[in-house]
């Protein structure tokens, strides 16, 4: 843990550093290019050889997705299905409020001008599968996708070494209107997915979030494909004041750390007696919790704990350093919510569990990490939407708009543009 006071010496160049731009490193971005060249020339052969590498499991191009008797014969618990129930019935009512819907009007020269929303044809989703079975994650791509009624939805994630994919991933999946699952997880499924390979179809746009190598790896197709976001490995800053209560503050620090190591956790406070109890809070609760072993590198590598002059300096570091997600607990939530701009969501007061909101509230919990909420935003329901814009005009108002068009015609030295629109009122 890096505890920090604004009284320390080091401290300014470390709120420096916090300003971060979304770039991948250097060793990251060569591996995740060769991986894409390999899939570009190889296809099938190259996801067999991956699968071996980094995950360990032996397949063949014939058995690289799910089959249709796999998926019947998938079995969950009721609970299971009633927890996939709860969260898909939020999610699907948050991403219908959130769809565009066409519209029109008249413009200045009569002529009817307007946006034209469908769903795309087919979309790529990944769910990671590394290190957890990421159920919610289905529901919180897939589901999207869902209501937003696009047909074909393929869905990609990491099967285990023996070649399976957790049971309950594949009931969320179906449950959420996924129509084809690849067992492949990684930059060379992301790959598979934007290029296509002789087993795989490509999709028009993908979507998912997951660790560096999946990131880098949309990052890098970005234009052979459209992509949602960068929502890469999980974050979380905490800002309070002094009415912060010190173990949900620890609960909800320890919540992100748990998703693995390369997390990220920051917690900043104008009380220094706060910071005390929280880290005092975190050493105990972390005693009880599972996953110690990814919480014990995050801590170590991945958390700064902040005491900063004020309120607004917490709120400008936190517009700086862009988190996923930034919850906000402090007495004048109406002065300070509208000043946080670069969170992917903010989550405001004691008792909002940002765990709510990765399993069951509604809005997406595909955020942008590592600084990209700069300049993306979380995902919607209306990024499954195709815009197309609509142009009508009847011979009045061509008439009017000749003069303006036959200028920028001659402005421009195309008069064939001129013509083609002089022609209809001659
Ligand atoms: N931002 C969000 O909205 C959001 C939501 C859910 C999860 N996440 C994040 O997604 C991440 C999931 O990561 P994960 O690792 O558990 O699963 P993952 O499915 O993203 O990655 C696993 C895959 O990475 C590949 N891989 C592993 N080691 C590699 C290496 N050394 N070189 C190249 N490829 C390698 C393997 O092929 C493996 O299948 C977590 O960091 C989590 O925080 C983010
Ligand atoms: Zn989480």
């Amino acid at each position: 843990m890096k505890i920090l006071g604004y009284r320390d010496a080091d401290y300014e160049s470390f709120v420096k550093r916090l300003n971060r731009r979304a770039l991948p490193t250097h060793d990251v971005r060569d591996l995740v290019a060769d991986i894409i060249a390999e899939v570009a020339g190889q296809g099938d052969k190259a996801l067999v050889a991956y699968a071996k590498r980094f995950d360990n499991v032996e397949l063949n191009a014939k058995k690289l997705f799910i089959t249709p008797e796999e998926l019947a014969d998938v079995k969950v618990a009721p609970s299971t299905k009633k927890a996939v129930a709860a969260s898909l019935k939020n999610i699907i009512a948050f991403a219908k409020g959130g769809l565009r819907k066409d519209w029109s009007m008249i413009n200045a020269e009569g002529a009817r001008v307007g946006e034209r929303f469908q769903p795309f044809d087919r979309v790529g989703v990944y769910v990671p599968g590394g290190k957890a079975p990421l159920v919610s994650t289905a529901l919180m791509t897939a589901g999207f996708a869902k209501a937003a009624g696009v047909p074909e939805i393929i869905a990609a994630t990491p099967c285990g070494p023996d070649g399976k994919v957790n049971p309950e991933l594949l009931y969320a999946l179906k449950a959420a209107g996924v129509t084809e699952i690849l067992k492949i997880g990684g930059a060379q499924a992301i790959a598979a997915l934007a290029l296509g390979t002789k087993t795989v179809k490509p999709v028009d746009r993908l979507f998912g979030p997951g660790n560096r190598f999946v990131v880098e790896a949309k990052r890098q197709l970005f234009g052979a494909v459209s992509i949602d976001l960068l929502p890469g490995p999980s974050e979380v800053l905490i800002i309070s004041d002094k009415t912060g209560n010190p173990d949900y503050i620890a609960a909800d620090l320890l919540a992100q750390a748990e998703h693995g190591g390369d997390s990220v956790i920051g917690f900043i406070t104008d009380s220094k007696a706060l910071i005390g109890k929280v880290v005092k809070a975190v050493e105990k609760q972390l005693l009880t919790l599972n996953r110690a072993k990814y919480i014990k590198e995050v801590l170590k590598q991945g958390t700064f704990i902040l005491n900063v002059r004020n309120m607004a300096e917490a709120v400008e570091i936190s517009n700086a350093f862009a988190s996923e997600h930034v919850s906000l607990i402090c007495a004048d939530e109406k002065k300070w919510l509208p000043q946080i701009r670069t969170a992917g969501a903010i989550y405001l007061g004691n008792n909002s569990p940002v765990a709510v909101g990765d399993f069951l509230a509604g809005p997406s919990h595909t955020l942008p990490t590592g600084g990209s909420g700069r300049s993306f935003s979380g995902l919607r329901a209306d990024q499954f939407q195709r815009r197309t814009s609509i142009v009508k005009l009847d011979k009045k108002s061509v008439r009017k708009s000749l003069e303006v068009v036959q200028e920028f015609a001659r402005i421009e030295g195309l008069d064939a543009h001129g013509r083609s629109t002089a022609i209809r009122v001659e």
